[in-house]
């Protein structure tokens, strides 16, 4: 049967055309006065509310938000016109006695004049009910609570262009077609949003508790980074009334990762959250008091192996470990104390201040004040003391010798004698009071000098000077001196001097964030994570990652209970796991998944590819270089005439992707070719060669995996980086080396 013969057709094209032009309505009537459309759902909601006594209708009507129709919500409309909603659920709630469909898209919007949702957003609570609900009894959370209800169809569309081509009815036996088709689209180079297509686990992840933090480890093309973003548009959408967007952050790996994602959020309706990398977040809130090195330079160093591999390897592990920050906490406590000058406060043996009591300022009444501004705050209430007290300091002297001169006047009868005496101690009192006036304009400003004042790089030097004596804490010292003589800082140091800035002078940016979502969170050290939380005073975090990913497991993440235990002690944090993946094909995926058993990975769950075929992945072997290139570049011209129009090259390193690009250049093509590193874009390049390190988030229609001079061995860091090559491409892949470069390659 076409869609044409369908019985519900003509309904299902009356609904679409009378959605779009009460679209086009809407966008007329707003443009033209938008405050009092606003004040029209209003009033619609009112009458509503008198009209319907069924509160599971109103919840759920509620939930849709149309009073919620701001500009943004307005700009929204204008995108989603060609395409107002993906899919319809028909529901009965409790209590009410008819069926309702409800069509589900980006966008709210509610026609005041019959009180019925025309689209109902995505991410209100109703809606979970496509995305979670079976055909039968359903039940979904609303902001009065749990509401019951019945599901009696769950039906897809595509639209395109304003035009219905297909729909089609879900159940549980179904095959999910729509998200068959999505994933045998083409790959770009930006990630696209999933609204549509969302699936129960990816869902779970999406709508998670806000306030609690949750780490999820899913698979290679599990859908993290897009669920992350998801999470996003959700949590803005349903906690909008305690958050603004601006405090919503999320921290990808480098610029090339956030131009590829940078499409998602505004796709999806939302605005101002910050996206940017980690080590720009730490500029902000430190400055660029060093220079960082080379981020990868560690990772080269393992590649090529070295005199000092065991050694730079515990310098990594432990300057991202929780116990280097206790070591700085120690630090930190210690400088407290010496800090503090061991007197009291006072003018002219008048105390002021007790030192007790300025101990207690310092360690105790502001201890969640950066050290410097808990100084700062000493020296203003030391101001406002002796202003308070001066006076009576000043009374208390006059006093004084008031009544040892009228004693003197009593005690010398000669004449002479009490002239000299009276007149020496007015002089004397007189001094005295200069004295101590002279005295007080300098006594804060001397004993604010008493505490002593280093800059955050020297207070990092005095920290690792103290650090107790080993051969590899004096390798760690050495090397990090080396580094600082040099003005510099390796990526391993920022967790240590953001922290160390945040608690001792504060950070330079004030940052609103609340709310954190964390992508490739398998970099992380455990002390980047405690820093992070510490200087965001918060704990709501997103954390997604893929521990087999983990080609920097030296300095991020060894396993997630470690995680758990040193940053959510408290043991609140949601663990998820996301198994299904989605970019490749089956083929494709079990090949990777040979490769990454071969890792130690801790609690290695292996990926599995939902189920869409492709051609086995080749790999072939060449005796000459020049066939191999001249291979790649005559399977990209095929590839190409297939419309396959994003394909990579992967090297294991920078050096072996330079040797490629020579290669094509000698051999000569018509194709735009070019290396990419992390800064850059890539869109509308014809062939990308890249580093398998920098690949990393990425994914392409096709790859190949290309071995010139390197090869993959089946140590755990060439594992790792093969397969997180091997999971970059949605439907083909080709593994092309130079005989003897196959390594483990041959083992699989
Ligand atoms: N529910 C879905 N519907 C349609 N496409 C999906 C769905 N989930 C994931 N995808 C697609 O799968 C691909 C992988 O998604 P994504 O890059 O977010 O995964 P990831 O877990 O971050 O991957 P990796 O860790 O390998 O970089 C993307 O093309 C994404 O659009």
């Amino acid at each position: 049967m076409t869609i044409l013969q369908h019985p519900d057709y003509a309904n299902e094209r009356t609904r679409l055309e009378a959605t779009k032009e009460y679209i086009g309505l809407v966008l007329t009537e707003s443009e033209r006065n938008e405050d009092a459309f606003r004040a029209d759902i209003k009033d619609a909601y009112a009458r509503l509310n008198s009209l319907d006594g069924s509160e599971g209708y109103i919840a759920l009507l509620t939930s849709a938000r149309f009073l919620d129709m701001t500009r943004q919500n307005l700009r929204q409309l204008q995108q989603v016109q060609s395409k107002p909603y993906f899919c319809r659920i028909d529901v009965k709630p409790e209590n009410y006695d008819q069926i309702q469909p409800l069509y589900i898209g980006k966008a709210s919007l509610f026609r005041p004049d019959t009180q019925e949702p025309v689209i109902v957003d995505w991410r209100s609570p109703i809606a979970n009910v496509y995305y979670e609900g079976r055909i039968g009894p359903i039940s979904y959370e609303t902001e009065t609570g749990t509401e019951h209800g019945e599901l009696f169809r769950k039906r897809q569309y595509t639209i395109d262009g304003g035009e219905l081509h297909d729909f089609r009815d879900l159940d549980i036996t179904t095959r999910d077609e729509l998200l068959q088709e999505s994933l045998g689209g083409s790959a770009d180079s930006r990630l696209k949003d999933i609204v549509s297509t969302i699936q129960e686990e990816q869902n779970r992840v999406i709508r998670a508790e806000m306030y609690r933090p949750m780490i999820v480890q899913g698979a290679a093309g599990s859908g993290k980074t897009t669920i992350a973003l998801h999470r996003i548009a959700y949590l803005i959408y349903t906690y909008g009334d305690k958050f603004n967007p601006d405090q919503f952050m999320i921290l990808a790996p480098h610029q090339l990762f956030l131009k590829y994602i940078a499409d998602v959020l505004p796709e999806l309706g939302v605005e101002a959250v910050k996206q940017t990398t980690y080590l720009d977040f730490v500029f902000e809130g430190m400055g660029k008091k060093l220079k960082l090195t080379d981020p990868n330079e560690r990772l080269y160093q393992f590649l090529e192996g070295g005199d000092n591999v065991d050694h730079l390897r515990f310098v990594s592990r432990f300057k991202g470990s929780l116990e280097y920050k206790q070591g700085i906490d120690a630090y930190l406590d210690a400088l407290t104390l010496r800090m503090l000058p061991k007197e009291d406060f006072k003018l002219a043996k008048h105390v002021i201040c007790k030192y007790q009591e300025i101990r207690k300022f310092f360690r105790e009444d502001y201890v969640r004040l950066p050290i410097y501004k808990r100084v700062e705050k000493i020296k203003k209430i030391l101001q406002d003391r002796l202003k308070a007290k001066k006076k009576e300091i000043f009374q208390h002297i006059i006093d004084h010798y008031d009544n040892e001169i009228d004693q003197a006047f009593i005690m010398y009868k000669d004449p002479e004698k009490r002239r000299t005496n009276v007149v020496k101690l007015m002089d004397t009192k007189e001094d005295l009071l200069k004295k101590v006036e002279a005295r007080s304009k300098t006594l804060v400003k001397d004993f604010m000098a008493k505490f002593p004042k280093q800059t955050l790089v020297a207070h990092y030097r005095e920290f690792l000077q103290g650090l107790p004596a080993s051969e590899e804490i004096g390798f760690l010292q050495a090397h990090t001196f080396a580094l600082l003589d040099k003005k510099k800082m390796e990526l391993e140091d920022t967790a240590a001097l953001l922290y160390l800035q945040h608690k001792l002078f504060g950070l330079l940016a004030e940052f609103k964030i609340r709310n954190l979502v964390i992508d490739e969170a398998q970099d992380y050290s455990v002390f980047q994570l405690l820093a992070l939380k510490e200087v965001l005073g918060s704990d709501m975090f997103t954390i997604l990652g893929d521990l087999s990913q983990g080609i920097h497991s030296y300095r991020g993440v060894e396993s997630w209970d470690k995680v758990l235990d040193a940053v959510f002690p408290s043991g609140n944090c949601n663990y998820l796991v996301l198994e299904q993946s989605y970019r490749t094909t089956v083929e494709i995926m079990n090949l990777a998944n040979r490769v990454i058993v071969h890792s130690q990975t801790p609690g290695l769950v292996l990926a599995k590819p939902v189920v869409r075929h492709g051609d086995e992945p080749r790999q072939e072997v060449f005796t000459e270089e020049s066939d191999l290139i001249a291979r790649v570049l005559s399977d990209v011209e095929q590839l190409k005439a297939q419309g396959m129009n994003s394909i990579a090259v992967i090297g294991k390193t920078m050096a072996e992707c330079q040797r490629i690009k020579q290669g094509i250049d000698k051999h000569g093509t018509s194709l735009n070719v070019h290396v990419l590193d992390e800064k850059e874009d890539y869109g509308g390049t014809d062939l990308v060669i890249v580093p398998a390190y920098v690949v990393k988030g990425l994914e392409f229609d096709a790859v190949f995996i290309v071995n010139l001079q390197e090869e993959y061995t089946a140590e755990e860091l060439d594992v790792k980086l093969l397969y997180v090559a091997m999971t970059r491409p949605l439907h083909r892949m080709a593994v092309y080396s130079m005989e003897g470069k196959t390594g483990l390659l041959d083992m699989i």
